[in-house]
């Protein structure tokens, strides 16, 4: 009798949707993922590195994760976090930084409990260490690590497919991508990782960057490889393009990059 009822059931909906035009379908999708409402989201920035630092929570069991957090802001998120009664289970690094140390250290001494994540590949201590396809739990949600090397050999991409968000890091930037000119930068390798790792993801997925420069806060998937003029070419032009960019060396990355071997404890 149960079986009976469902099939009518399965039926009746598989109606609607043949009787749906193709936009009704996509916004009855989109709805059926808002209805996760309990998944909380915080853009928040360093104005002199412009880093884009995320915090991400279950609104019900009210566990957190920060990705990319600046030093010199730790008291600020921590603050953040404790007033909006969250609890920070980890600090996490999408790679090792050049132009800024990290806030993972200082976050874990303010919010203790708090463990420290980096690519394994990166090199630096740390309390968590991430290999492709391993899955950050907090809450009800998960984060898919995809190993996106190029700009840095531990380079890690954090998916959210439940919301369909990614965070690339310095992998893939607004229009643009991490640089290869240093550290162990392999434009090829950066190539591979953008078309097989981020690229195959689904068009509409929001994508955030570690950084932006002019003030963008957000793309998507489908925006990326049809306008960035970069990695919409072809591997040979993208390599020769990334060997002319002549970027000045960051300002920080002789204090920073010994800071963040140890995730920012000296
Ligand atoms: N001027 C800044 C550094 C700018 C820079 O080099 N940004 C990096 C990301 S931080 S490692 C990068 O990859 N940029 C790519 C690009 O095309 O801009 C400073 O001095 O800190
Ligand atoms: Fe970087």
């Amino acid at each position: 009798m149960l079986r009976q009822f469902k099939s009518v059931v399965h039926s009746a909906k598989v109606a609607k949707v043949f009787l749906w035009s193709n936009i009704d379908i996509n916004i009855r999708l989109m709805s059926t993922k808002m209805d996760r409402n309990n998944f909380f989201f915080r853009q928040l920035f360093d104005p002199v590195s412009c880093t884009y630092t995320y915090l991400l929570g279950d609104l019900t069991t009210r566990d957190a994760v920060i990705i990319d957090p600046v030093l010199e802001h730790a008291e600020r998120d921590a603050g953040l976090i404790k007033e909006l009664g969250f609890n920070l289970i980890y600090a996490m690094n999408t790679h090792m930084h050049a132009d800024h140390i990290t806030g993972t250290g200082k976050l874990k001494s303010l919010l203790p409990g708090a463990r420290s994540v980096i690519g394994k590949a990166s090199g630096a201590t740390a309390d968590v260490h991430l290999a492709d396809a391993d899955l950050v739990k907090f809450g009800g949600y998960q984060l898919s690590v995809a190993a996106t090397p190029g700009h840095t050999n531990g380079c890690v991409t954090y998916i959210c497919h439940e919301q369909g968000i990614a965070f690339t890091g310095d992998t893939l930037l607004i229009r643009g991508c991490g640089r290869t000119d240093f550290q162990e930068g392999s434009s090829e390798a950066l190539y591979k990782s953008v078309h097989q790792k981020i690229f195959t993801l689904p068009d509409h997925y929001t994508l955030y960057p570690a950084h932006d420069y002019k003030g963008l806060t957000a793309t998507t998937v489908g925006e990326e490889k049809k306008y960035n003029p970069r990695l919409s070419k072809s591997l040979g032009e993208f390599i020769k393009i990334m060997e002319n960019l002549n970027l000045p060396y960051p300002k920080m990355i002789d204090k920073a990059l010994p800071a963040n071997r140890v995730c920012g404890i000296y």
